[in-house]
């Protein structure tokens, strides 16, 4: 069964935020504060290892009542069954969405027999026990992808560095010469395995990647039969695998019903397996598990991904924020915000809902950030003082990975900080205390400039440490979350036509780059950037 067409501007509940959006605009969260000791009672969730407080917005009860209302409007239960259901939501590609299949309990036979033969395969890596041509163990993994087939993992290893094991996984995604060359500056051929993930395995860069590798190991004297043991694939497609010269029985599934940008569930993540190993990748699975629990049978009220999508809502359709920003106060967690910028925003770039019919309202939300307290160097000072408002998603650990409490209680001194700061500004009292001992003069100059007008929204999720549990819970958490915007804004977040024009016209223009050939059908700033670019 279809997802259901309901424009989200026609229901009631829409008309009425709009409506109290005017009551709440010029409110000073601090006032709300003051007015309601029960504030962070209500706004606030606890669950399993993780604590949102999400009293630091500008909404209030009504603001709450309205947002659930317009869930049950546009009926996000049914969508989120049909989801679990593993129905075909993904309507425009024709295809069901069922990534949670991945990490559920019960698993199906094919998700069950892809697990063990990443287990085996990673544990042969790890072990020893795997070969290359020369007899020699495995030392180097390459992860050759590109956006969701590479993102994922390289996120997670990042972010679990602390259980990396002795093998050194690396990772190959861009067209560009550059990246693939620096790797194979890094490894040693005889002692590394290269896998290919590509669920279409037509994708240009991937391809351009493997062959430029594949031709790299030929040059040293590799045969075909040798590079059979340092090649395996991850792909949806396997003849085009098999076409390419990996053998059948080292091609790891994919399938249809897993997008690319929610794949590190599946095989897609083998680089992971084999840097943390299968049992911390197992651990990942649980943790995304409990999430999907927690966002299927929690009501709205208390269901942190509803409430995550719905604040964002709130500013993104109401207050017209543009953007939306993501401090993990992790440096683990550097990787992280690439990596939801894909989920975010292939996920919900989109114009045309589910009517086939061109949107009135905003979708998609620009998603950046960095890691506390490197972005407070950097763009702090636009969220505080610039003109636009910014709301931030704040994630924080209760304990550190590496242990070392002085470091971990400073960094996390910030990180409360920075909440305050934004949420209680600076009073003028404060700044003219600040100053007092400068002349009149110079107090009336400066004063304007030290002002912080407070008012800036953010969540702040506090969970106790950053383990492959809690970020799989994390991953998943966020997945919801734009799930369900894309619900409420009546658009296909599973599909991705936008990145396709790009890909198309690249293709021809690289007949022109190569045959020194231009059409004379290209517009003419284009034609002459590809004349200037030829000519030197
Ligand atoms: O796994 P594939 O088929 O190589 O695709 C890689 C990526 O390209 C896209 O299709 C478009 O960027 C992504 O959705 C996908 O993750």
């Amino acid at each position: 069964m279809a997802l259901k067409k309901i424009n989200p501007i026609e229901t009631v509940a829409w008309r009425k935020l709009q409506e109290h959006y005017q009551d709440i605009k010029e409110k000073k969260m601090v006032d709300m504060f003051q007015e309601d000791g029960e504030r962070v009672n209500k706004f606030h969730v606890e669950w399993d290892k993780f604590y949102l407080d999400y009293s630091k917005n500008r909404l209030d009860d009504t603001t709450k009542k309205l947002l659930l209302e317009l869930c049950e409007e546009v009926d996000l239960k049914d969508a989120i069954q049909k989801q679990f259901r593993g129905e075909v939501i993904n309507a425009t590609e024709n295809r069901a969405v069922a990534h949670t299949r991945l990490r559920a309990q019960q698993k199906t036979k094919e998700v069950e027999a892809a697990l063990e033969k990443m287990k085996v395969f990673s544990e042969k890596l790890i072990g020893g026990d795997w070969k290359g041509a020369t007899g020699k163990s495995i030392q180097h993994v390459v992860n050759i992808g590109v956006g969701g087939s590479d993102l994922g993992s390289q996120m997670v290893l990042d972010a679990l560095a602390a259980y990396q094991n002795q093998l050194q996984v690396h990772f190959v995604s861009n067209i560009d010469g550059d990246h693939v060359n620096e790797v194979l500056k890094k490894i040693d051929a005889e002692r590394t395995v290269f896998i290919v993930v590509s669920k279409s395995f037509s994708t240009q860069e991937t391809l351009s990647n493997a062959t430029t590798i594949k031709n790299w190991l030929i040059d040293k004297g590799f045969t075909e039969k040798d590079i059979n043991q340092h090649f395996v694939a991850v792909s949806a497609c396997n003849e085009k695998a098999k076409n390419f010269g990996i053998l059948e029985e080292n091609i790891f599934p994919m399938w249809d019903w897993v997008g690319g940008r929610f794949s590190l569930w599946s095989a897609v993540g083998l680089a992971i397996c084999c840097g943390i190993g299968y049992q911390n990748f197992t651990e990942m699975l649980d943790g995304a598990r409990k999430m999907d629990e927690h966002f299927e049978k929690n009501s709205f009220d208390q269901n942190i991904p509803v409430l995550l999508a719905l604040i964002s809502i709130w500013y993104n359709n109401f207050f017209l924020t543009e953007t939306e920003a993501v401090i993990p106060y992790s440096q683990y967690l550097q990787k992280f915000i690439p990596y939801l910028q894909q989920g975010v925003m292939e996920s919900n770039g989109k114009n045309i809902d589910r009517s086939g019919k061109k949107v009135s309202y905003q979708t998609g939300n620009v998603i950046w950030g960095e890691p506390g307290t490197n972005a407070q160097h950097a763009f702090f000072q636009l969220i505080h003082q610039g003109t636009k408002l910014v709301p931030c998603d704040f994630i924080g650990f209760n304990n550190s990975v590496h242990g070392n409490k002085g470091h971990h209680h400073k960094l996390m001194a910030n990180f409360f900080a920075q909440t305050q700061a934004f949420l209680s500004g600076k009073s003028q009292a404060t700044i003219e205390e600040e100053i007092k001992e400068l002349s009149l003069e110079e107090q009336e100059r400066i004063k304007a400039y030290k002002c912080f007008e407070g008012n800036k929204p953010t969540n702040t999720l506090l969970i106790e440490r950053l383990t492959p549990e809690t970020l799989g819970s994390l991953l998943a958490m966020y997945e919801h979350k734009l799930f369900v915007q894309g619900i409420i804004w009546n658009i296909y977040s599973y599909d991705q036509w936008g990145v396709e024009l790009g890909k198309q016209l690249a293709s021809k223009i690289y007949q022109q780059l190569e045959t020194r050939e231009i059409n004379t059908d290209l517009d003419a700033s284009t034609r002459r950037l590809l004349q200037q670019f030829l000519t030197k």
